[in-house]
Formats: C-alpha cells, sequence, structure tokens
C-alpha cells in the first residue's frame, strides 16, 4: 500500500524544538536540528515554503521513506511561519557526512573494492525500490547521499527529492517534442518513464566510477581543469579505465559502469538488470583489492566543487521536462536560470 503523508496542521513548537544549528543550506530551503519535545530525540527539520513542487518532493520522499537506504521522514507539518506558508519536515538526522568525504578522510586502511560494490548495492537498491514504485529520483549526486552516524556501522541513505518524479504507469507515451536536445538523447524514440528512470542508472555509474578510482569519468586525472571539454566527451561517451589506479580493478565493476553509462539511455541497462550484475548481486564476495581512491580524492579536494557542479549539470540536461516545459515565467526561476546559464542553453 502507498504511504500517504498527512500534514500536520498544529504548531511544530507544540512538538520539537527547533534548534540553532544549520545542518545544511539547499536550493530549496535550509535544514536544521530539532528535538522531539517528548523524549528529546534529535531530528533533522528541512523548512520548505509551501508550494506544489515543495508538496509533490515532500509527498514522494515520504513514499518512499521506508526503504533502508533512503532517508526516513517522520512526520510533516504546515505551518505558517513569519507570515509565510511553510513545510517543516522531520527527518532522521544523518550525521556521518557525505559519501565521498567520508572515503576522503579515511586514514589507515585503504578503501577496497568490496567496499565499493557494497556501497553500490546500498545506492542501486534504493534506486530499484523508487523505479518499482514508479518514481524516479532524477538528482542522485554525491551530495545527497548521507550516512547516518561517523561509527564504521554506519548506514548510507539517499535523500533530496527535490526533482523528483512520478512516472504514471499507464503504456509508455512517446516523449514530447523538446524545445532542446539533451545529451545522450534520440528522444523520439524514448519514452519520458524510461527516459527519466535511466538518469539514475547514468548517476549510479558516475559514483561507481568515482568510488573506485577517485576521479569522475569523462577526464583524465592529471591536475587538468575538468571544462570545458567535459560536456564534449560526456556527449560523445568517452572516457575509459586507463592508469595505474583501475589496473587491480575487477572486469566485472568495469563492465557494469559501461552498463551504467551507455550513452543512449535506451541502450542504458534498467536498474533491475544492474540489480542482477553480479558486482552488484556477490557485493559481498567482490576481492578486497586495495584502491587508489582516498589518495585520489584528498589529491584532488580542490577540485571537487567542479566535478559537483559538472554533475550537477549534466543532471539537469537529462532532465527534459524542465527545459522543455518552458514558459516565460521560468526567467523568475532562479534555479532553473542558473542551470540554463550555467549549461550555456537559452531558448
Ligand atoms: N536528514 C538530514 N540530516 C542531516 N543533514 C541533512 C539532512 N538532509 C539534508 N541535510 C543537509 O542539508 C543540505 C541540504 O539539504 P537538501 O539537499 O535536502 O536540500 P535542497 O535545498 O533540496 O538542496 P540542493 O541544493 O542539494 O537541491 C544537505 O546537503 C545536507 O548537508
Amino acid at each position: 500500500m502507498n504511504m500517504v503523508v498527512k500534514f500536520k496542521t498544529n504548531p511544530i513548537k507544540e512538538d520539537y524544538i527547533i534548534g540553532s544549528q544549520v545542518l545544511g543550506v539547499g536550493i530549496n530551503g535550509k535544514v536544521v536540528e530539532c528535538r522531539r519535545i517528548n523524549d528529546g530525540e534529535k531530528f533533522a527539520l528541512k523548512v520548505l515554503r509551501d508550494v506544489p513542487k515543495a508538496r509533490r518532493e515532500v509527498e514522494l520522499h515520504y513514499e518512499a521513506s521506508r526503504h533502508p537506504h533512503i532517508v526516513r521522514i517522520f512526520e510533516v507539518y504546515e505551518n505558517t511561519y513569519n507570515n509565510v506558508e511553510c513545510l517543516f519536515v522531520v527527518m532522521e538526522c544523518m550525521e556521518g557526512g557525505e559519501l565521498f568525504t567520508r572515503i576522503q578522510e579515511r586514514s589507515n586502511d585503504a578503501f577496497t573494492e568490496r567496499e565499493a560494490a557494497n556501497i553500490m548495492y546500498s545506492i542501486c537498491s534504493a534506486i530499484a525500490y523508487l523505479h518499482g514504485l514508479n518514481i524516479a529520483h532524477r538528482d542522485i549526486k554525491p551530495e545527497n547521499l548521507l550516512y547516518t552516524d561517523p561509527s564504521n556501522h554506519a548506514i548510507l541513505k539517499l535523500t533530496d527529492f527535490g526533482f523528483s518524479k512520478r512516472l504514471d504507469d499507464g503504456t509508455e507515451k512517446p516523449l514530447e517534442t523538446p524545445c532542446y536536445t539533451p545529451y545522450y538523447v534520440a528522444p523520439e524514440v524514448l519514452s519520458s518513464k524510461k527516459y527519466d528512470k535511466s538518469c539514475d542508472v547514468w548517476s549510479a555509474g558516475i559514483i561507481a566510477y568515482i568510488l573506485l578510482c577517485g576521479y569522475p569519468p569523462f577526464y583524465s586525472h592529471h591536475g587538468l581543469p575538468i571544462s570545458p571539454g567535459m560536456k564534449k566527451r560526456i556527449r560523445a561517451g568517452q572516457y575509459n579505465f586507463v592508469g595505474p589506479e583501475w589496473d587491480r580493478v575487477s572486469e566485472a565493476a568495469k563492465d557494469l559502469i559501461r552498463k551504467c553509462l551507455k550513452t543512449d539511455p535506451a541502450e542504458r541497462s534498467s536498474i533491475n538488470d544492474i540489480m542482477c550484475h553480479k558486482w552488484i548481486t556477490h557485493y559481498n564476495k567482490i576481492p578486497e583489492t586495495p584502491l587508489e581512491t582516498t589518495k585520489v580524492l584528498q589529491e584532488q579536494r580542490l577540485q571537487w566543487p567542479e566535478v559537483q557542479e559538472e554533475m550537477e549539470k549534466a543532471l539537469a540536461s537529462m532532465r527534459v521536462d524542465e527545459v522543455h516545459i518552458k514558459s516565460l515565467n521560468d526567467a523568475k526561476n532562479t534555479l532553473l536560470a542558473k542551470r540554463m546559464k550555467s549549461s550555456g542553453h537559452t531558448k
């Protein structure tokens, strides 16, 4: 049965004490710490302006949030705050930081291929669950993968459903003609359903690649800036597994990445195929080959913001609807304006 969010209308301050510690700031709102009054338990509170887009985000995230690798939403309040209608989303507090920050901060023991496979199993199982519910996340990137706590047993979870989309489960219908052609496409041969899902699989491929070597595909790791050639290389599907960091990585891992990073989304594996791939099904038996990842992430940490930005741009270009349902109002949408500007696309 679908989990449907019930918006509480009583003031959140009756039930929670809202702390001053900011856990993170995103484009859509900020996330602060809060405590439940009746037992003192700590939670993370995301505050969003109550607009239809925010409601969709919260509804889809809530529906999916029972999965062990998806950040759990406990309750949602609709309250007026400073005369503004807001949604207050009470989530589990993720205190273990972002995926790659942790790998970068490792000191003694090397990060291994088996650990990479374990992480990919977690991420792919969350994607498979979402796709099974006919939800595409469409913003799977390193900043949205957080650990529950700083311990070695921490669990990795996916969050931020700000771009997620419900895909209708009727028959596949042809994609409307977009007003601009995104990367990778032969859009006319794709249903939007398949297209939206395939961008989550692409993200999984990028994350797997970075986990195994410490830098993203589509640029060589010689201290060179990623742009401007990266976009061209993404479009052409140009990347390789060259360099000492790839020598000991298994063929199975490379095969999985190739399947996720197929340039044409129609050829890209579905998440169910990925879940059946031997590198994922046998994630606990993968060789414990030590990887260069931690060292490379440390060496390249100054370039990490660029890696994030490029991934964000690539994902934005894959979210077809936001690009082709453009109207004059979009001029007021600063996020879209920024994204369109940064990816060099104008109408
Ligand atoms: N449950 C949580 N526990 C702890 N910190 C969190 C939690 N959720 C989010 N954060 C922090 O807040 C930041 C912003 O959250 P989130 O990504 O959900 O917001 P957003 O406005 O949709 O962001 P974005 O700009 O990435 O689209 C995250 O990058 C993370 O650092």
